[in-house]
């Protein structure tokens, strides 16, 4: 049977990764992208690729989604597409309803009515376990801290109730943070690799966060998007969570980093509560274990691994661009 992927979200962190996981296991792969005045694809840009297909459409224009389904047919929909960053979902909490919540209504309905026989992996996140304490699995209760917890909480269950309902092959890929020199440049962990590279470069000498007790378990998103992909390869429909099961303080991971370019965190970063939010998750740390029995995955690069990769990536891409600034007549 002919393999085609249908991704929400490609030109993100995740997306592009598994765009390029997927055209080197043989698929057709799809993506949606949203219309702007300037093209925001870097992250893809370098796959050069004539089974590589993007199309406009968005998660909040239900009608898009029904005719690209229909004209795609995938075998798989990865619905990767959201309003991602937690502190804007307090900013933004309408919209992140609706593109990550009611969007993935919309997605689920588009498959639904169009009767192709096709696989549905939804993006759900480890901020819906909120301030329930870790370690967190598959059947920790849900109670989500911010807008965006609590829309992803709607997707995850509306991904259930169609499997439920409709017998749809649908699962839901409870995800842990997860990292890498693609990671977008709010979120904190790229936030402190750039930062370490412009202090090391003599850019600028000081780095502003806001809460630094926070604890995260980061993986390498490379690793979990073959997770993605795995999941909706096994006989039965089943929910995992992907994880590293290794919890890690904002503050150690600025010591990771800042160590790594032989500097010490203490003499840069500077705290601004602008960057605290409403409702802060305090800890996530995952159980993976099911992941591991029954797909046979496991993240494989703890956070400290992660900083320093990711540091050398924004040296790297940093020195770089200043070389080719001075080489400009
Ligand atoms: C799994 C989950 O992972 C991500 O959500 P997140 O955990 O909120 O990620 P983050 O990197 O924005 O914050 C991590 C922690 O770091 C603290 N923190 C301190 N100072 C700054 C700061 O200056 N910026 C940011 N962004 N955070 C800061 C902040 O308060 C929080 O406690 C998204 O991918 C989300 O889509 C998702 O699903």
């Amino acid at each position: 049977m002919d393999k085609r992927a249908l991704i929400t979200g490609i030109t993100g962190q995740d997306g592009s990764y598994l765009a390029e996981l997927l055209l080197e296991k043989g698929y057709e792969v799809h993506g949606l992208v949203r219309r702007h005045s300037t093209l925001n694809r870097s992250r893809i840009d370098h796959i050069v690729d004539p089974r590589l297909h993007l199309h406009y459409g968005d998660l909040t224009d239900g009608v898009s989604l029904v005719n690209l389904v229909r004209l795609i047919e995938p075998t798989e929909v990865y619905n990767l597409g959201a309003q991602s960053h937690v502190k804007v979902s307090f900013e933004m909490p309408e919209y992140t309803a609706s593109t990550d919540a009611v969007g993935t209504l919309r997605l689920l309905e588009a498959i639904r009515a169009s009767g192709i026989d096709c696989r549905f992996y939804q993006a759900s996140t480890s901020e819906m376990f909120g301030s329930t304490p870790p370690p967190q699995s598959e059947t920790t209760r849900f109670h989500p801290r911010s807008p965006y917890g609590a829309a992803k909480v709607y997707s995850h269950w509306v991904t259930v109730n169609y499997r439920e309902a409709y017998d749809l092959f649908a699962v839901s890929g409870i995800l842990f943070n997860h990292e890498s020199p693609r990671r977008g440049e709010s979120f904190v962990t790229r936030k402190i690799t750039l930062g370490v590279a412009s202090i090391k470069l003599g850019i600028t000498d000081h780095l502003v966060l806001g809460n630094l007790d926070a604890v995260r378990d980061w993986g390498y998103a490379k690793e979990y998007v073959e997770g993605m992909w795995q999941m909706l390869q096994h006989d039965e429909p089943q929910d995992y969570v992907l994880a590293t099961g290794i919890g890690t303080t904002v503050r150690h991971f600025c010591d990771y980093a800042f160590g790594h370019a032989g500097l010490d965190w203490q003499d840069h970063v500077r705290y601004d509560a602008s960057y605290e939010r409403p409702s802060e998750v305090d800890a996530l740390i995952g159980d993976a274990s099911k992941a591991h029995d029954v797909l046979g995955w496991k993240a494989q690069t703890d956070a400290e691994t992660l900083a320093r990769l990711m540091v050398d990536a924004d040296l790297d891409s940093m020195e770089r661009l200043l070389r080719h600034r001075s080489e400009r007549p």
